[in-house]
């Protein structure tokens, strides 16, 4: 084959692999085998390796992970990753409510109702289309760049369909399928097991070698959007169903309620339901869904006016039920 006929046969398979990811890791409907998809992932390899001057960050042979950093650089957010006043209760949520509807001076405010998934949060930075940065949160104005480590959780999309600069905001997780089979693994070989997911999450993703954090099968739930001149949108909902459009995977559970009656039913709701799950929470986050709203409300020293967490009681009975499974 010529250059020209190369360069064609990767960006075919580079294409391909794009949409198998897509399918497996954000639709969860795989339309391949794993055989074949691990058969076009290694002509790529194959391919890339023979035309290094055809290595671009965004190949999904970069899923892999290349070689271990010696540290981590600082990272300087765009736009600070803000934390959330918590809840505790329903009297909580109903005076959250009010001051909401007296800041605004209505009498009634929609909200969004998201689950809080209890993992690391992270900024995914997205230039011309390319991810180009990631970061942890930090102390919400710089963080640490895991960018290697972030190219290896699957869902995460390398290209995106927008050309703007635009920083998308999540929560990187562990399955608590993924953390259990990572724990026995680690009482086989005599290591110290992590005592929850989400702290098996943050250990994957402190690693400096990505090869590891590759293993760890991390996911990510998407809900924020940081810094995005073109923001045109007016609803922090229309945000949440222009994630999903553009590729990245948002948790299908959050709903728009339209009042604090309806945000209390949904919390309770979730209360029952959260055992269910194939991952861990620790809460249910409220936000006002109309970004006008947002913007009158504002910010305290650190947090959104306009948002709260409500936390669910820490729960003893999961950690049993945790060491209860790796006792078996
Ligand atoms: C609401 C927000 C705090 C994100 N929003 C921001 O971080 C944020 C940051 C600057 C903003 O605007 C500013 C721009 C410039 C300066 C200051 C603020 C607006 C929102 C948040 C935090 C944690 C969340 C979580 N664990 N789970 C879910 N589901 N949602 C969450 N949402």
């Amino acid at each position: 084959m010529d250059l020209a006929q190369v360069k064609k046969e990767i960006q075919f398979l580079r294409n391909e692999l794009d949409k198998y990811n897509y399918e497996y890791h954000v639709l969860d409907q795989p339309s391949v085998s794993d055989y074949e998809y691990d058969q076009k992932m290694q002509q790529l390899i194959k391919l890339e390796h023979e035309f290094p001057e055809l290595q671009t960050p965004d190949s999904p042979s970069k899923r892999v992970g290349g070689e271990p950093l010696d540290a981590f650089e600082k990272v300087e957010h765009a736009v600070p990753m803000l934390s959330l006043g918590n809840a505790f209760g329903e009297g909580d949520l109903r005076d959250f409510d009010r001051r909401v509807r007296e800041g605004l001076k209505i009498d009634e405010v929609s909200y969004v109702c998201e689950l809080k998934i209890d993992g690391l949060a992270v900024s995914l930075r997205y230039e011309d289309g390319i991810f180009v940065q990631g970061a942890t949160r930090g102390d919400g104005q710089t963080g640490e760049d895991i960018t290697q480590n972030l190219k290896t959780i699957r869902s995460i999309p390398l290209r995106i369909d927008q050309k703007e600069t635009i920083e998308v905001r999540g929560e990187a997780f562990m399955p608590q399928k993924s953390f259990l089979a990572l724990n026995e693994q680690k009482e086989k070989s005599g290591e110290e097991p992590f005592a929850n997911p989400r702290n098996a999450a943050a250990g994957s993703l402190r690693q400096l070698d990505p090869k590891i954090a590759s293993k760890r099968n991390l996911d990510i739930f998407l809900y924020a959007v940081g810094q995005w001149e073109a923001g045109t949108l007016t609803s922090h909902s229309d945000r949440l169903n222009y994630l999903k459009q553009l590729g990245f995977k948002t948790n299908p559970e959050w709903r728009v309620c339209k009042n604090i009656d309806d945000v209390i039913e949904y919390v309770n709701e979730w209360v029952e339901k959260r055992a269910n799950l194939s991952y861990d929470i620790d809460g249910i986050v409220i936000k006002v869904d109309q970004l006008d709203y947002q913007e009158k409300l504002g910010f305290t020293a650190k947090s959104p006016r306009w948002a709260v967490a409500y936390k669910f009681p820490a729960e003893e009975a999961i950690t049993t039920l945790y060491d209860i499974e790796l006792s078996v």
